[in-house]
Order: C-alpha cells, then structure tokens, then sequence
C-alpha cells in the first residue's frame, strides 16, 4: 500500500502494528522518523489511508446513522417576561439533559454574518501552507493552536481533521486578536478581531443558556450564570477534508466534552453524530440553529443529572467539513461542585470536587478525552492523594 505524504515525513517501512491503545495516552511515540503531518490538500485525495488512521472495527462508523429528533429551544422566551414560555422550555431541557445533554437553539441573537465570516475565515486559514499553519503549532500539553490530525500526540486512532484552537477569557477583550498577531502575524489581526467577536456572542449566548439550565434544575436563573460570569474557555476550529475511505476512520472520535458547555455550529454537510439509546445517531445541521451539549464539567456540576454524552464527527468522500465549537469553562482555579440543591439522600454527592485547570490537564497530559474521561479522572484525583 503505497502512502504519498508531504516530503520531509514518513511512515516507517514496517510500519509497526497499531499498538493496542494504551488506557492513558502519556503523548504519541515519536518514533525514529518525521513524525506523520498532513495537509489536508494531501490526504484529501488519497485513496489508501495511513493505518495511524484506521479505527478499530468496533469504533469504524456506520455512516448511515438515524437522524435524532433533539428539541429546538427559541431562546426568545429568555428575553420576554413570559414565565410560562420559559417553564415550558425549561421543561424540555431537563427532559433531554437528562437523556443525551443535547438540544438545539434558535432565535439566538447571533448574527448570521458573523457566523458566515467565521466559515470564510477559517476556509483561508486551513488553505493555508502547512509552514504557514504551523506558526501556531500546538505544543504538547497546551490546548490552544495548529494541530494536524494530532500526530506526535496519540500513536494511533489518529482524527481524521486539523484543528485551530484558542482561548478566549470575558475579562481579556483582546486575547484572541493579540493571540493571532503573536503567533501568525500582523497580516492575521482582522482574523483575531473576528474570533474575538465570535467568541464574545459565544460566550453572551451561553450565559443565557446557563440562565434555563438553572432554571430547568429548579435553581435560581442567576446561579450558573454568575458562575460562569468569568470563564476561561477554548474556541475551535474544525476542519476536516474530504477522505476516501469514510468508512475506515473518523473526525473526531467517540468522546463526551470535557468541559462544561458546547456551542457547536456545523455547516451544512453534516457529520456530528451522538450516541443515544445505545445507538449512533446523525444530528442535521440548521444554518439558524446551534447545537448545544452538556460537557463533563456541567455534569459534575448537576450531580450527574444531566448527562454529557458520547459523540463523534464521521467524514465524507465527496467535501470538506467544517464545525465550530465553542467550549464554556469555568476560569481556572474555581472549585467545580454541585449546589446544594442538587446533593441529597436520594442523589448522593457523585463526584469529588475538582477544579478545570486540573481536568483540562489530565485530558491534555494523561488521558484522551474519550467515553469514560470523568470516571478516569475521578480515580486518578485519588490516587493523586
Ligand atoms: C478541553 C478539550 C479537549 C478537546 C477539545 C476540548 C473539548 C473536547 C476535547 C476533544 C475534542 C475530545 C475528543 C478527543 C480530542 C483529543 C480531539 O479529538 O480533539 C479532544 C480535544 C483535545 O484534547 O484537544
Ligand atoms: O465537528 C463536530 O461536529 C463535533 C466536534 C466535537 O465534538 C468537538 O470538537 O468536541
Ligand atoms: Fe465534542
């Protein structure tokens, strides 16, 4: 099988079997040689597919999954004095929270051109040389950058997509845009601008998200939001090209978000999968609409009421794929636990209390965030003590 990568990087000449996936990624084994990067102008055609992206048979998709019928939220109602309306939402995102953590919402307030110019910009930026992309390499063990297909970080499983992530933090209003100049150049201001905006209605749309999830958890409308008044969170940029054998890997593997709440916008080809009811399910895009889940963190949060949930990314033969996924994460340093409210006899106290500074680095140093990152973590908090 003959591979065709950019000069510079091989494959070893025997290639060594995929190593069964060790249960706690330390980071990927560098071997002797470059290690694997692509371009998504490269592996886009190819008919063969290196086997570091070859999912296991009982990970590889079913590419024709049953739509799943999440309910759409107008989030109008947050804004009229119509408790009624607002109970009524409220009810329906307690019934799908605690189901499968997903559920669209309209009537959001965000601009649709800010969302088109997001497209534009990204499209330019993965057009961009491999050198070029690389100037915001992502280093081992940081969750902000360029990363290709994640190689040099995971030996095998590897995501058939390249990501460009960033932070993005209410109280630093020029993070985004100086993070563009510092690492990509003056030339890359307007495109820190533009992620600074977005991230900004992200992060304004998610604090009126919080405000029904206290609500549909009976807690007063201003406690999450005041808790994830100040946050620290991640804005990523999906792009995954075009592959020739779907069937063999995957975008984004089978994983629950780590973190505490996700705005996910996806374009129209449609790739997001979520596992409910023990089966694989395709969500449709709605240009209008985001897609919203519940993350680790939020589960913990609740006392495990509602669920953070298996989903993955599948790929197509025919075009390029793209999502946007904003990840709400409490600032750093604060204690994630549950209130009160959500602790008693009858729902015993689930997790221990912990903060996302040091999640986000056990998923970014010692575990791939997979279907199982909170109950892992919950044991390697106690063997830490
Ligand atoms: C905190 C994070 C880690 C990941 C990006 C955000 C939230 C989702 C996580 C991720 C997408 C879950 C699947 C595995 C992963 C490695 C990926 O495919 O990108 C995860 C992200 C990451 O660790 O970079
Ligand atoms: O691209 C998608 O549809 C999903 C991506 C995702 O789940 C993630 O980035 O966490
Ligand atoms: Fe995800």
């Amino acid at each position: 099988m003959v591979h065709y990568l950019p000069k510079g990087c091989s494959i070893p000449n025997n290639p060594t079997p995929l190593p069964r996936e060790r249960p706690n990624l330390t980071c990927g084994a560098k071997n002797e040689h470059q290690p694997l990067v692509f371009g998504s102008s490269i592996l886009g055609s190819e008919s063969n597919i290196p086997s570091q992206f070859i999912w296991p048979d009982h990970e590889k998709p079913c590419l024709e999954a049953p739509e799943l019928v999440i309910p759409t939220i107008d989030l109008g109602v947050l804004l009229s004095e119509d408790s009624l309306a607002v109970s009524k939402a409220a009810e329906l995102v307690n019934e799908t929270c605690k189901k499968h953590g997903f559920f669209m919402v309209v009537n959001h307030g965000v601009d649709s051109e800010l969302i088109d110019k997001a497209y534009q910009f990204m499209d330019l930026l993965f057009g961009l040389q491999l050198s070029e992309k690389q100037k915001a390499q992502r280093k081992l063990g940081e969750s902000y950058g360029y990363a290709s297909s994640f190689v040099g970080r995971f030996s095998s499983k590897l995501p058939w997509k390249e990501t460009l992530s960033f932070r993005y933090c209410p109280d630093s209003p020029n993070l985004v845009e100086q993070y563009f100049v510092n690492v990509m150049g003056e030339d890359f201001r307007h495109f820190g601008r533009l992620y600074q905006e977005y991230s900004e209605a992200m992060s304004k749309l998610s604090l009126g998200i919080m405000e029904l999830l206290g609500v549909s958890l009976g807690l007063d409308k201003a406690y999450f939001r005041d808790f994830f008044k100040g946050n620290d969170s991640i804005l990523r940029l999906n792009h995954y090209p075009p592959c020739q054998k779907p069937d063999l890997t995957l975008g984004t593997g089978p994983h629950s978000d780590p973190t505490a709440l996700t705005i996910l916008h996806q374009d129209q080809v449609g790739g997001l999968q979520v596992l409910a009811d023990e089966k694989w399910h395709s969500v449709t895009p709605i240009p209008a609409a985001f897609v919203v889940n519940i993350g680790d963190t939020f589960m913990a949060l609740s006392n495990g009421i509602y669920k953070s949930c298996l989903h993955r990314a599948v790929v197509n033969k025919r075009t390029v794929r793209r999502s946007l996924a904003f990840f709400l994460c409490p600032t750093m340093d604060k204690a994630v636990t549950p209130p009160a409210g959500l602790v008693n006899s009858a729902n015993p106290r689930i997790y221990p209390e912990f903060t996302w500074a040091t999640l986000l680095e056990f998923t970014q140093k010692h575990y791939r965030a997979d279907m199982k990152t909170l109950d892992a973590f919950s044991n390697w908090l106690q063997q830490q003590e």
